[in-house]
């Protein structure tokens, strides 16, 4: 179990914080993806919690066992976390195994638990191998052998995937996953890549401007987002403004904002079946195979691009939504 309490950096003396007072507990066994845009405080937070940076204020504590606060400081080689990171950072001149039973070099059997973690991660037989002898993919499944070789507490993925191709980006991150719950190992995975989080953890933890804005399970940040940038992470939203409200002939609560979903907006050459419609000018429209991109101008004069199944294009289409599907942020 890996639990943060109110923890905070700053590198200008407290002017700004890179971390500010955050607090939240991943349960053993599970996986926590934290997701946020760059410079949200993601490195920031890791560096922390592997003990590369001494916090300014708060706690980490890990299995029990407190790691860092302002008057505790357990240096990384203790700590018990294994890490996997972009780069691979594996030694160039050590061959696959050596660099596996390189964070296990005490252990009276090393060879045996190096093989057994190549054997898990599917690089048997490639023991003896040198890391430029093998794919990307290949070289990150050491990196993974190698981090969970001395049995950490705690693993963390610090964008694992962000130097491959989509495609093998995709197997990789299953198998990997796949291997990574077989141990039961308790993850913190670092992306940027929403789908990658919604794919592979059982919870989600957004980060803003240093900042932890929600942590929950992905179906309700994706139905509950508790703002609009957490919604706009999870696809494209519109902001359902006073005079956008006014456009759809609805009005809401003012204390409060809200938006909707740009695939909870039909789009149709007839009057739509919903609760809330406009007609509006089309402006622009592309098309793109079995689906039209269309730009249109609302009648407050905002536009507003939505994508629709290929039909004749009109000068005019109905937009509508249902109340149903508004999403509504906290108050103002
Ligand atoms: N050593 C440092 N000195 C000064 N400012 C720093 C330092 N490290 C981070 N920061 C600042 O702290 C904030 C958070 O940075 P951090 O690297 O944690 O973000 P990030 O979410 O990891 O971004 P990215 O996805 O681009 O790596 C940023 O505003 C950054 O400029």
């Amino acid at each position: 179990m890996l639990k943060i309490k109110s923890l905070s950096k700053s590198f200008d003396k407290g002017k700004t914080f890179a971390l500010d007072h955050v607090s939240f507990v991943i349960k053993k066994g599970s996986v926590c993806a934290i997701v946020g845009e760059s410079g949200s405080g993601k490195t920031t937070l890791v560096r922390l919690i592997s003990g590369l940076e001494r916090p300014d204020d708060g706690e980490i504590v890990l299995s029990n066992e407190k790691v860092a606060s302002l008057t505790t400081f357990i240096p990384p080689e203790r700590r018990k976390i294994g890490m996997v990171f972009q780069e691979y950072a594996l030694f160039p001149h050590l061959t696959i195994i050596e660099n596996v039973m390189y964070g296990i070099a005490k252990h009276k059997d090393k060879k045996q638990i190096a093989k057994e973690m190549l054997d898990l991660v599917g690089l048997e037989g490639m023991e003896k191998r040198y890391p430029y002898q093998l794919s990307g993919g290949q070289q990150q499944r050491v990196a993974l052998a190698r981090a969970l070789a001395p049995k950490p507490s705690l693993l963390i993925l610090d964008e694992p995937f962000s130097n491959l191709d989509t495609m093998l980006k995709t197997q990789l991150r299953n198998e990997i996953f796949e291997i990574i719950n077989s141990t039961g190992v308790t993850v913190l995975f670092v992306t940027h890549d929403t789908q990658d989080a919604l794919t592979v953890a059982d919870e989600i933890l957004i980060l803003h401007k240093g900042k932890l804005v929600q942590k929950d399970i992905a179906s309700n940040l994706y139905t509950q987002p508790t703002n609009q940038y957490v919604a706009s992470l999870f696809g494209k939203v519109l902001s359902l403004t006073s005079e956008i409200q006014q456009d759809f002939n609805c009005s809401f609560d003012k204390g409060k904002s809200f938006a909707i979903r740009n695939e909870h907006i039909i789009a149709s050459d007839h009057q739509p079946n919903r609760d809330y419609y406009v007609k509006s000018k089309v402006i622009k429209s592309i098309v793109l195979g079995d689906k039209i991109q269309l730009t249109v101008k609302l009648p407050s004069g905002v536009p507003f691009t939505i994508s629709m199944s290929a039909q004749p294009v009109t000068d005019e289409v109905y937009l509508g939504f249902n109340k149903g599907a508004v999403l509504e942020f906290g108050r103002l």
